[in-house]
């Protein structure tokens, strides 16, 4: 039976990702979408400046755009993603909650919030349990799902690899493509011929967030990963794919071909916009690169390569889309992991 689902905030790049990925969903049916009270009345063809590469599904772009508050939506919703931006979502995402929708949000607010599930569903998908913490303590009938921050997923499902062989410390340094800061985020003249070394609140996001994820979940909440994770952000004229060089020290001495096979053989996940396989690793020293592998998996898996032992444990790259797996695509396996159990 088909979930109807609505989109917070569907008329920004985040949110045009999504309509895009809900377009022909097998189990997803698009019920509505909201935006800011500028858009709101509009048709979604007319208040969405569509900057997706492939046209706007003809069923939505005649949808009307309603207000982002519980009592413009259809009350039968079954399912909310949501992508506002994180100040707005912070505020309207609990009035959803409390309303009863069960909402998967891309947005960072409350990502690190102790009674919200923070999932990426091949990693941690049992975190989901929270949901009755929140219940609890938040006297919801609804539920509040996160998705990581876009540098975190594409560095933390290789990670999660890696922790068979005792994973102690972690630096990361990031090559982030512009398609992060939102359309109007980077302006041409400042990132063409250039790189910025620095991303507000970037570097804290993926030292905490990866932790969350790796964490275990003990019943009443999640203690995290021991793991030390330093972060270093930068942001590069690449349009999507968010490339990272990760230095992992591990308590064990596995050889490359050992690193490799573990990342390889990371069990993927049975739901329709999991990858086949969620990490592939190249052979070839100069793979993975954003241009050519950011849509491995139709933009959902992670690609990593270059592994080789360092001091302590092994350096490698690892690249995923920062706006299929890392935003929208996140969100919407979130959500199928929330209908796969029983959640929604
Ligand atoms: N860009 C990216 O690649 C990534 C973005 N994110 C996160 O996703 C979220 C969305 O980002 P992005 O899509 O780039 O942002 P955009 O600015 O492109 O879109 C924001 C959306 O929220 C709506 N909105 C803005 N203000 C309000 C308001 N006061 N009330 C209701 N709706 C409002 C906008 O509607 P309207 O069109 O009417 O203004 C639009 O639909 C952010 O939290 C961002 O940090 C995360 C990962 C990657
Ligand atoms: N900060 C990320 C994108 C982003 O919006 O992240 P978050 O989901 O944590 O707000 C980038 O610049 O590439």
């Amino acid at each position: 039976m088909a979930v109807r689902v609505g989109v917070l905030g569907a008329t920004g790049a985040v949110g045009q990702r999504f309509i895009q990925l809900l377009d022909d969903h097998p189990t997803f049916e698009l019920a509505a979408v909201t935006a800011s009270e500028s858009s709101v009345g509009r048709s979604y063809r007319d208040a969405a400046k569509w900057r997706v590469d492939t046209p706007i599904p003809d069923d939505v772009a005649e949808m009307e755009v309603v207000a982002t508050e519980p009592d413009a939506v259809p009350d039968d919703l079954d399912l909310v993603f949501s992508s506002l931006p994180s100040s707005v979502a912070a505020d309207v995402e609990p009035d959803f909650a409390e309303a009863g929708y069960v909402l998967s949000s891309n947005s960072s607010n409350l990502r690190m919030a102790e009674d919200v599930p923070l999932t990426i569903p091949e990693v941690n998908a049992e975190h989901l349990e929270l949901i009755e913490v929140q219940r609890d303590e938040r006297g919801w009938d609804g539920a509040l799902v996160k998705n990581p921050n876009c540098s975190t997923i594409t560095m933390t499902p290789t990670l999660a690899a890696l922790d068979e062989f005792g994973l102690e410390r972690v630096h990361v340094s990031t090559l982030q493509a512009v398609s992060g800061a939102g359309y109007s985020g980077v302006t041409s003249m400042e990132i063409i011929d250039n790189a910025i070394p620095h991303i507000g609140g970037e570097e804290e996001k993926m030292e905490t967030e990866s932790r969350k994820l790796l964490g275990e979940f003990d019943g009443s909440g999640v203690e995290l990963h021991g793991a030390d994770v330093s972060a270093s952000c930068n942001r590069i004229p690449t349009i999507d794919g968010h490339l990272e060089n990760v230095f992992a020290e591990l308590a064990d001495d596995p050889s490359v071909e050992d690193v490799a096979a573990a990342m390889e053989a990371y069990p993927g996940l049975d739901l329709p916009s999991a990858p086949e396989q969620l990490i592939h690793v190249f052979d070839d020293p100069l793979r993975p690169q954003p241009r050519l592998d950011r849509m491995t998996g139709e933009g959902m898996a992670v690609c990593a390569g270059g592994i080789q032992e360092t001091a302590g444990g092994v350096k490698y790259n690892c690249l995923a889309h920062n706006t299929i797996r890392g935003a929208a695509g996140a969100a919407v396996l979130n959500g199928e992991l929330l209908v796969e159990d029983g959640w929604v």
